[in-house]
């Protein structure tokens, strides 16, 4: 599991784009057959990757976790973005197509991950965060998610968030997670930019071909940075970073919270005129 340490409001403002990136991007997931985890000190919260091609893959724990299995304390979720697969939990198998969600509640010993044909194998992305009760672990289907609609054409953000992982559907201690999908030809995520001290976030952008990018903006509104981001790796926002993003084409992304408070709606929005 490999630590990572965040730089600071003071910091990030004087380092150069590849210290940013080295500092806030996570580009080391999807190894097949390997289960690579980034531990990040944001909310320590834990994203991770599962693509099983040849063997079932479960979810080692760490010294620096101090624990006897990995969801001893935490819980997960996880989004499958890749072929069908299942998801063992202590016993209890879920069916997982594309874009099904899955939430592992606190306690959870075994946590198992295949896929049905190695040749299109399931992708799983988790994320986990410190959870001090145990909900049930659930499943939701991406047809179950809540839906939001929002944006349009004229103004390149067309685009739809799902919400599997949220309390209108489930209890969970802190996370709320989810995916938003751009509609053909729409390229801008949620603008203008926001932010929410009561909760860290990750994006983890895909469905983005290989030779495009997104140019995904961090900081504050008179510093805002950009971070070129391909497909698979994940931007990591610290309480006082701004998040927003647009591609060089249409993309999906997972987005992922962890904090005091899961009201998804409360952003502090920055206004267009301070943005510098
Ligand atoms: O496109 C969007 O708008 C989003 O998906 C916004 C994220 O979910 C987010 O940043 C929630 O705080
Ligand atoms: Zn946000």
């Amino acid at each position: 599991m490999e630590i990572r340490y965040s730089a600071d409001i003071v910091r990030y403002k004087t380092m150069t784009n590849s210290e940013l990136r080295d500092t806030f991007v996570v580009s080391t997931l999807w190894t097949a057959d390997e289960v690579p985890l980034v531990y990040s000190d944001i909310d320590r919260g834990v994203v991770g990757s599962a693509v099983p091609v040849t063997k079932t893959l479960t979810v080692p724990t760490h010294k620096d976790l101090a624990s006897d299995y990995f969801a001893q304390r935490r819980e997960v979720g996880v989004i499958n973005i890749g072929g069908h697969g299942s998801i063992k939990v202590d016993g209890v198998d879920y069916d997982m197509e594309n874009l099904d969600s899955l939430y592992i509640g606190r306690e959870s010993k075994g946590i198992e991950f295949s896929s049905h044909d190695g040749k299109n194998p399931a992708k799983f992305y988790f994320v986990s965060y410190p959870a001090h009760v145990r909900y049930e672990t659930q499943h939701i289907k991406k047809s179950q998610a809540n839906q939001l609609h929002l944006g349009a054409n004229e103004t390149s953000n067309k685009r739809t968030i799902f919400q599997p992982i949220h309390p209108a559907i489930l209890k969970t201690c802190q996370i709320v997670m989810g995916f938003t999908i751009l509609d053909s030809g729409n390229v801008w995520n949620t603008f203008p930019p926001h932010t929410h001290k009561r909760r860290s976030e990750y994006y983890m952008y895909f469905d983005l071909p290989e030779d495009q990018r997104v140019f995904h903006f961090m900081g504050e509104a008179d510093n805002m940075r950009p971070m070129i981001m391909k497909a698979g790796e994940v931007a990591l926002s610290p309480i006082w970073s701004m998040h927003c993003g647009a591609g060089t084409s249409s993309y999906t992304f997972i987005w992922s919270m962890g904090g005091e408070n899961q009201v998804f709606d409360d952003m502090d929005h920055i206004s267009q005129d301070d943005i510098g």
